[in-house]
């Protein structure tokens, strides 16, 4: 049984700052050297994991993360200031992946554990740097690289901090829905579950937790038997157990509460008896009915008798009255207890993944009459780095664009003198000289 939480978000990493044209401007030096600086790096963003975090829900309002750009570069050769990285906090046990081709990037479990998702772009080199014995003054600057820009999708297995066992129909879902609808913040939220038995506890002094209700406790769960297996994995993971014990006369077992609290116990323990040692609190339930009152009694004084000294608190969901106090009780004793680490066979250690870059230089060319489109990836980025306001820049443009042998291919696909160039994603144009 596992609670899948989902979110999918854009990342935009910064583009690098645009190198400048400039010159020396001395006194009694008709033209001084070039001294235009470099733009500066544009900032990566990183996924950082926050055990402090539990659940993807932040990322329902914020889907959108952007680092800054760098600043473009300055004469006299100064560079240009770089970005600062954009740290985006992610829970522990995050899986990331490309939400485009659903490749998995990373899975981040570690407490503290960086990845970089986007690689801001690098600053455009200045005028400075293409100086050349055969070319002194150069009117040439590159613009900042664009920085990467990916749809991410974040899943999470949201472990519940506290589990509700108990017979069936002794009240857990009842219980679970008051105290998670309680606040329609939260009960807005909906985690995009296998079993949708989990709620959000929020309370007003901020402290929030989850709570499953872990239903199909049968006999026979501890060996295997339907649901009953894949309850008790999930058992193993919950930090507080609250044990829901119906004391009303309406719940037709034909057996005492006590009776009722002993099976399940035996249940836990067969599967475990660690269980046992985990801190729980009994919860008496229905305790609006006119029999519960005496019922309880008479549980206590059982537990007395086996000298068993777990808190009991009486709540009734339906008039609901105990359930806060309660609440209060179980977020001050997650308080006192250590997390769970997450599942260890499900990820030993971070399992990161390169994120394939594609520098690759294989371009598609497609045709529409005297009109040509180049389709790649590497182009389409080295246009947006070309200063289009000097005719030097462009022209050294054109001898990239040949030595990538776009000149030849299109020759080759027909290509007339006159005919119009696009590149794609690059808003760029050029007339196609032979
Ligand atoms: N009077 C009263 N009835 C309640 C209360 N809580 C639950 N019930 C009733 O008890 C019955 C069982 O409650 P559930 O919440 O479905 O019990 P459950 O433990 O989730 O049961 P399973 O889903 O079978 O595991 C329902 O008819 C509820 O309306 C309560 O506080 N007072």
């Amino acid at each position: 049984m596992a609670f899948v939480d989902q979110a999918t978000i854009e990342v935009k990493a910064g583009n690098g700052g645009d190198g400048i044209i400039s010159f020396r401007h001395e006194k009694f030096v008709p033209l001084g050297g070039p001294f235009g600086g470099d733009g500066g790096k544009g900032g990566d963003i990183y996924f950082v994991v926050d055990e402090g975090l539990r659940t993807l829900m932040d990322f329902r309002y914020n889907r959108h993360f952007r680092a800054k750009h760098g600043e473009k570069g300055g004469t006299k050769g100064m560079t240009g200031a770089s970005a600062n990285d954009l740290y985006v906090k992610v829970p522990a046990g995050t899986i990331v992946s490309n939400a485009e081709t659903n490749q998995q990037l990373a899975d981040l479990t570690e407490n503290g554990k960086e990845f970089m998702i986007a690689h801001g772009g690098r600053g455009g080199r200045g005028n400075m740097r293409f100086a050349t014995p055969a070319n002194p003054a150069p009117e040439i600057s590159e613009n900042g690289e664009p920085g990467q820009v990916l749809k991410v999708k974040l899943e999470l297995r949201v472990l519940a901090d506290v589990g509700l066992v108990g017979f069936p129909s002794a009240g857990k879902s009842t219980f679970l829905s008051v105290v998670t609808a309680a606040r329609p913040k939260i009960a807005a939220y909906h985690f995009t579950t296998i079993d949708p038995n989990l709620g959000m506890v929020q309370l007003s002094d901020g402290r929030d937790f989850t709570i499953a209700d872990l239903p199909g406790l049968i006999k026979g769960a501890s060996k295997g038997i339907g649901l009953g297996f894949e309850f008790l994995r999930h058992v193993e993971r919950t930090r507080v157990l609250l044990h829901m014990v119906d004391m009303s006369e309406e719940s037709g077992l034909g057996i005492t509460p006590f009776e009722a609290y002993q099976q399940i116990n035996e249940e836990l323990t067969t599967y475990d008896p660690r269980l046992l040692d985990r801190p729980m609190i009994i919860v008496a339930t229905k305790m609006d009915l006119p029999s519960s009152k005496a019922n309880l009694e008479s549980f206590k004084q059982a537990l007395a008798d086996h000298q068993i000294n777990q808190p009991v608190e009486e709540i009734s969901s339906v008039a609901q009255t105990g359930t806060r106090v309660l609440l209060l009780k179980v977020a001050d004793l997650l308080d006192k207890t250590p997390q769970v680490s997450p599942d260890k066979t499900v990820s030993d250690s971070d399992r990161l993944y390169e994120f394939k870059d594609d520098k690759a230089m294989d371009f598609q060319i497609e045709q529409d009459g005297d009109d040509w489109l180049i389709v790649s990836d590497r182009i389409s980025r080295l246009a947006k780095m070309t200063n289009r306001t000097t005719e030097e820049s462009l022209r050294r443009f054109a001898r990239q664009l040949r030595a990538f042998g776009v000149d030849d291919k299109l020759r080759e696909a027909g290509a007339k003198d006159g005919d119009m160039v696009y590149i794609e994603d690059a808003d760029f144009a050029f007339e196609f000289e032979d």
